[in-house]
């Protein structure tokens, strides 16, 4: 599987990743292990999705070892504040049942209570630590960002935010590409909304023989960004997993850009103004 070398945090991250929002209790359990033993190795979760304990279990059920495996948590904003944030970090570890999570990001910017500068510096702490081996942001712009950069010296390995063929965001993954931070994308497949449906991608994925899924997927990975699919089932997971056999034309990929939609997020969440604790 095609690797994304992150930067000096020493991360490898592989080409697709699991959501795991919604994944909960004994069934998310289920579906942690078996997405891990059928290839997966890059797990996204978050303190507000209520489910560490549900990731931590599903690692340990599986037969992969636990050293292969990038776990991820995610800081949510209410916790910003130094010494929350480093208690956060630890109930994570606690409540995964994990010696260490291997990926940790501040969730959201939250920028009008101008409290992330503070929660980063404390995320390098808990790196310092040694309860998280990489540390990140998410729905970071590229002016919180900078902030980051220059008040702290320390660059995210890492900034997911959402993307899809309906809202591609050129310019935020050329401004992480430009300054060594791997993007991830949130959903993907658009949390199963009409994208699924659209005409455009039902015809690409006919000629390449392979569902629109597969096609957004490839799509990601083609563009050097680490999609983050949600799938319960074997049959989906196996399929987004293995969507990077597809190989895409340029032509395919110029059809593409041209389905982004000004107004393309699936909800109102720009984080310029969105706050999230
Ligand atoms: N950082 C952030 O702010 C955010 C992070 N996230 C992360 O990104 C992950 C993915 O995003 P999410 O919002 O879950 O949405 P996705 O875009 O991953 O879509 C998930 C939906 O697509 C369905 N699906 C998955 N694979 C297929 C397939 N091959 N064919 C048809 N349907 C399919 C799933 O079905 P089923 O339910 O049957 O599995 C589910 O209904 C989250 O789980 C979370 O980890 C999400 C939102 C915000
Ligand atoms: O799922 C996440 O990671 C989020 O940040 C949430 O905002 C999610 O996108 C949501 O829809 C909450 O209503």
């Amino acid at each position: 599987m095609a690797q994304h070398p992150t930067n000096a945090d020493g991360l490898t991250l592989p080409a697709v990743g699991l959501g795991t929002y919604r994944l909960r209790g004994r069934d998310g359990t289920r579906a942690v292990a078996q997405a891990l033993d059928l290839g997966y190795r890059l797990l996204d979760s978050a303190v507000s999705y209520q489910n560490e304990g549900t990731v931590g279990a599903g690692v340990r059920a599986s037969a992969v070892p636990r050293e292969d495996v990038v776990v991820t948590s995610k800081l949510p904003g209410r916790y910003y504040a130094r010494a929350d944030a480093l208690a956060t970090v630890e109930e994570s570890v606690a409540r995964t049942g994990l010696d260490h999570l291997d990926l940790y990001l501040l969730h959201w910017p939250n920028p009008a209570r101008d409290q992330y500068v503070e929660a980063w510096t404390a995320l390098i702490e808990a790196r310092e630590r040694g309860l998280v081996r990489a540390i990140g942001v998410s729905n970071f712009l590229p002016e919180h960002l900078d902030r980051l950069a220059a008040e702290t010296g320390v660059v995210p390995a890492v900034n997911q935010i959402e993307m899809h063929p309906y809202f591609p965001q050129p310019e935020q993954r050329a401004y992480d590409a430009a300054h060594g931070i791997v993007t991830q994308a949130w959903s993907p497949l658009g949390r199963a909304n009409e994208m699924l449906e659209d005409p455009v991608l039902a015809g690409i994925a006919r000629d390449h023989d392979a569902t629109v899924p597969e096609i957004i997927l490839a799509w990601h990975t083609r563009l050097g960004v680490v999609p983050l699919p949600k799938a319960s089932s074997a049959d989906r997971q196996r399929q987004n997993l293995e969507a990077g056999r597809v190989a895409l034309t340029e032509t395919d990929l110029d059809t593409i850009a041209g389905l982004a939609r000004p107004d393309g997020r699936i909800a109102d969440q720009d984080p310029a103004r969105y706050e999230e604790l």
